[in-house]
């Protein structure tokens, strides 16, 4: 299983592909993984440059499918004769935060160090063909449960990448065979993942696995949608669309209603692509809907670039890993899936959040700061937010330098513990302000509540009430209408480091507890 992200093609001929490997020494996929359950999802600014491959096309940007992934192409399975030359700079990476124990990360870079980029091969379809006839055959698997087990990847490696919080309204589009079963359990476990998935199944193949599909989802109530209830412009109304139109067995030119339906992901797209236009993510379970499981978009580029790209496929019995020489990934943890690739950069002055907290008026403080303070810790556990008593603890050495360590706090807040499990860094050295012209540059980067946020808050040492800022507030709004304000006037400061003196890195195992005063 798979997840990933395409960006442009521009038509040229090449290709970017995490794939199955074959042979002693290249990265680790599964055919199974291939054959049956790569996501891709569609976020086209992004690059996936570590995953290159020449492919001997000359073909270009002429067919309206490309235009849908002319970003990208992607191959789940892979003839050995097209596919020989790819030059995989893998770095795979867990897709998951949460690595056990059990998993040792010294083990998984001695497997990527393994890797040898120039000499990777991949599986033919007959291959993956063949290893399915042997998993539903002689090792006891059955469609149903194979789906469950591919989708489960999908929708875990969905929602690691687009949270609920930001990217609830599904889209599920289901062609007529397995690949739109895919997408109606891909749907159910959306749903209990908190998303509002809607499912669009034009056409209903009356097998019991498919009836039973619906069924599930109907007790879910869980909305069908027609083609023709479907909004012209997918974007309006979904966050995120599910293309499992069609898998591995594809062919021709698509029919109706799909042609169609495929023509809608074409105009996201482009709409995707025009500035200040709302985006939303396509979601391909395999290949992308239109495309030759072998040749691609055949009339397409050939380049698959993009950071989210995710590999399944953690079932396969060591009976197939030997018999097909597969060297598996080594998944993190309990997770079903892999990350192949990097995951995309990220411009760390856009990353903002919206702080919106219910009002906290003078007239609600509790006259005891720590009752104040558990009534506080009590809403941050009941909101479920993670580790809420963590805390950074500030000392200061007798050469009068400051350090802070994140610790979790024990019964009360003065009695902590420095068990704190994540790494923690910490800098020391000169700092400088950085340029005026770079300070208004960051200034003006940021949106305006966040730029007025900024001016208020120094307001807030001299002591305003709450009145007072939100007024204060109010007038900077006003000052600042014509965005001429520069932070310079409001002695507004940005610093940077001018040289590193020191830099510590903690990973603190031991624990540490003191009682408050001592
Ligand atoms: N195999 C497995 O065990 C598992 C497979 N899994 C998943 O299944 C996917 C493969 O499933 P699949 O073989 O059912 O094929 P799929 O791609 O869904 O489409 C077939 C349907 O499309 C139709 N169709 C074809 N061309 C068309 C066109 N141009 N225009 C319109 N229609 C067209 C075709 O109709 P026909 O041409 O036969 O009339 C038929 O009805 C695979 O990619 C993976 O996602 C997982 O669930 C795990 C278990």
């Amino acid at each position: 299983m798979v997840v990933g992200e395409v960006n442009s093609g521009e038509g040229d001929a090449e290709a970017q592909l995490p794939l199955v490997p074959k042979g002693s020494s290249s990265i680790s996929m599964t055919c199974l993984c291939l054959t049956h359950s790569i996501t891709q999802t569609h976020n086209h600014n992004h690059n996936l440059p570590h995953a290159t491959t020449t492919f001997s096309s000359s073909l270009h940007n002429r067919n309206p499918l490309f235009q849908l992934f002319s970003v990208s192409n992607q191959f789940p399975l892979l003839s050995r004769a097209l596919f020989q030359s790819i030059i995989l700079r893998p770095r795979i990476r867990p897709f998951s935060t949460n690595l056990t124990a059990s998993y040792s990360s010294s083990a998984f870079a001695q497997i990527m160090a393994n890797f040898d980029a120039d000499s990777v091969t991949y599986l033919t379809q007959r291959d993956a063909a063949e290893i399915d006839e042997t998993l539903m055959g002689p090792l006891g698997f059955s469609v149903d449960q194979l789906m469950e087990l591919d989708v489960l990847s999908v929708a875990t490696s969905i929602s690691e990448v687009y949270k609920p919080c930001e990217h609830s309204r599904v889209l599920t589009i289901c062609g007529p065979g397995n690949n739109g079963g895919d997408g109606l359990v891909a749907a159910r476990h959306l749903h209990h993942f908190g998303y509002k998935p809607f499912v669009c199944y034009p056409k209903r193949t009356p097998k019991p696995l498919y009836a039973g599909l619906v069924t599930q989802l109907e007790a879910l109530s869980i909305p069908f949608l027609s083609v023709e209830e479907l909004p012209s412009d997918l974007s309006n109304d979904f966050d995120v669309v599910i293309d499992a139109m069609f898998g591995f067995s594809f062919h021709g030119s698509p029919r109706p209603p799909f042609d169609d339906l495929i023509q809608r992901l074409v105009s996201l797209h482009n709409n995707n692509n025009q500035i200040g236009q709302k985006r939303s993510v396509i979601v391909s379970v395999d290949i992308p809907s239109g495309w030759h499981v072998e040749e691609g978009d055949v009339d397409g580029a050939k380049k698959f670039c993009g950071p989210h790209h995710f590999l399944g496929g953690r079932f396969v019995p060591p009976a197939i890993a030997e018999k097909y020489k597969l060297i598996l990934p080594p998944y993190p943890g309990t997770s079903m899936c892999v990350r192949i690739g990097k995951p995309p950069q990220i411009d760390i002055s856009a990353l903002r959040e919206n702080y919106i907290s219910p009002e906290f008026l003078e007239e609600q403080v509790e006259v005891d700061p720590i009752n104040q303070f558990h009534k506080w810790f009590d809403d941050a556990l009941a909101a479920g937010l993670k580790e809420p008593n963590a805390m950074a603890l500030s000392t200061v050495g007798k050469d009068g330098k400051p350090t802070a360590e994140a610790m979790l706090f024990g019964k009360c807040l003065f009695v902590f513990a420095c068990y704190y499990c994540f790494a923690l860094v910490r800098v020391e050295g000169p700092v400088q302000k950085v340029s005026d012209e770079e300070s208004e540059q960051y200034f003006h980067s940021r949106p305006r509540g966040s730029q007025i946020g900024a001016i208020v808050s120094k307001q807030v040492y001299f002591c305003l009430t709450s009145n007072q800022i939100v007024m204060y507030g109010n007038d900077m709004s006003h000052e600042m209408v014509n965005n001429s304000t520069s932070p310079l006037d409001l002695d507004l400061e940005i610093w940077y480091f001018s040289t590193i003196s020191s830099i510590a890195f903690f990973f603190p195992l031991f624990l540490l507890c003191c009682n408050s005063g001592s």
